[in-house]
């Protein structure tokens, strides 16, 4: 066998009418390693992201296994699954805002996450929070005692970030992380999660539409189209020696840009 942390085997996704969403897609994900899940609006990513961590809407079928250190998530309870959150499997979306509640200053919240996964005292919890916020680059002090609406969006995302990793997780999943960034906040934001990735050995699972991203920062291309996995394989090869004609698509759209566009990532430009 190999050295897969996390196998995903012909998992199945069926809407309450009928719809099949995803396909039976297989994936295996090493640890320390960055793959990357990309295809254009609606193939099926966020749902794949959603399966590992449990929170798939009620109405939805699930077949296929998600083996996880020998046990297959998609068997758990909602609650078994929600004990894997956080330490185990981290998740950092889009959507960052909802990571704060508005009116609690950020220290307090960072502490209480961290307390709620481990049994450290409130020094020992306060310590790892101003740390976390130093390695993502932001003020500690100035942080940890500002409430989130005293904070930009890109702060109060690295705050965000700062929590999910602080916990150490396994896996983290990052939902199209950058879509809301401006170039160099993103670019910020991925090399702090590239850092703690190598620092703890975790797995990330990248999930974008931007391939010039991918090619940048993964080991591994998984491409979905349509609830499928059409491709998959170590960048480089999906980057020269892709197969599948839904990948060459992809692939040459980024190829008609200027050859040091295609270096930076840009959010939107290289969009589907
Ligand atoms: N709660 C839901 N009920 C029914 N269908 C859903 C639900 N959530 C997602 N879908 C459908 O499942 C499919 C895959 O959605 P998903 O969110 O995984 O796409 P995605 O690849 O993440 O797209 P995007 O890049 O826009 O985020 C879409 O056709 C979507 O309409
Ligand atoms: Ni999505």
């Amino acid at each position: 066998m190999s050295n897969s942390l996390l196998t995903v085997n012909n998992l199945t996704i069926e809407s309450r009418s009928g719809e099949l969403l995803l396909k039976g897609i297989d994936m295996e994900i090493e640890k320390g390693e960055m793959a990357a899940l990309i295809g254009e609006s609606g193939s099926g990513k966020s749902l794949t992201a959603r399966a590992i961590l449990g929170i798939l809407p009620e109405e939805m079928t699930v077949e296929g296994q998600i083996l996880y250190k020998g046990q297959d998530l998609v068997k758990l309870s909602r609650n078994e699954h929600y004990q894997l959150l956080g330490k185990e499997i981290g998740i950092i979306f889009q959507d960052y805002r909802g990571s704060f509640t508005p009116y609690i200053k950020i220290g307090k919240q960072l502490i209480e996450t961290i307390r709620t996964h481990q049994s450290i005292s409130k020094k020992a919890a306060k310590e790892a929070a101003l740390l976390a916020l130093a390695e993502t680059g932001l003020d500690p002090k100035r942080v940890y005692h500002s409430y989130p609406f005293q904070l930009s969006g890109g702060q109060v995302q690295r705050a965000a970030i700062s929590m999910t990793l602080a916990l150490k997780p396994n896996i983290l999943i990052c939902d199209e992380v950058t879509t809301a960034l401006d170039l160099m906040n993103g670019e910020k934001v991925l090399k702090y999660i590239d850092k703690a990735r190598k620092e703890t050995d975790c797995a990330v699972l990248m999930i974008t539409h931007d391939l010039a991203q991918a090619y940048k920062w993964s080991d591994r291309i998984h491409v979905m189209y349509e609830g499928v996995i059409v491709e998959d394989g170590p960048t480089e090869q999906i980057r020269f020696h892709h197969q599948h004609p839904y990948t060459k698509k992809l692939c040459s759209s980024l190829l008609s840009l200027p050859e040091e566009r295609q270096a930076s990532t840009t959010e939107g430009v290289y969009s589907l």
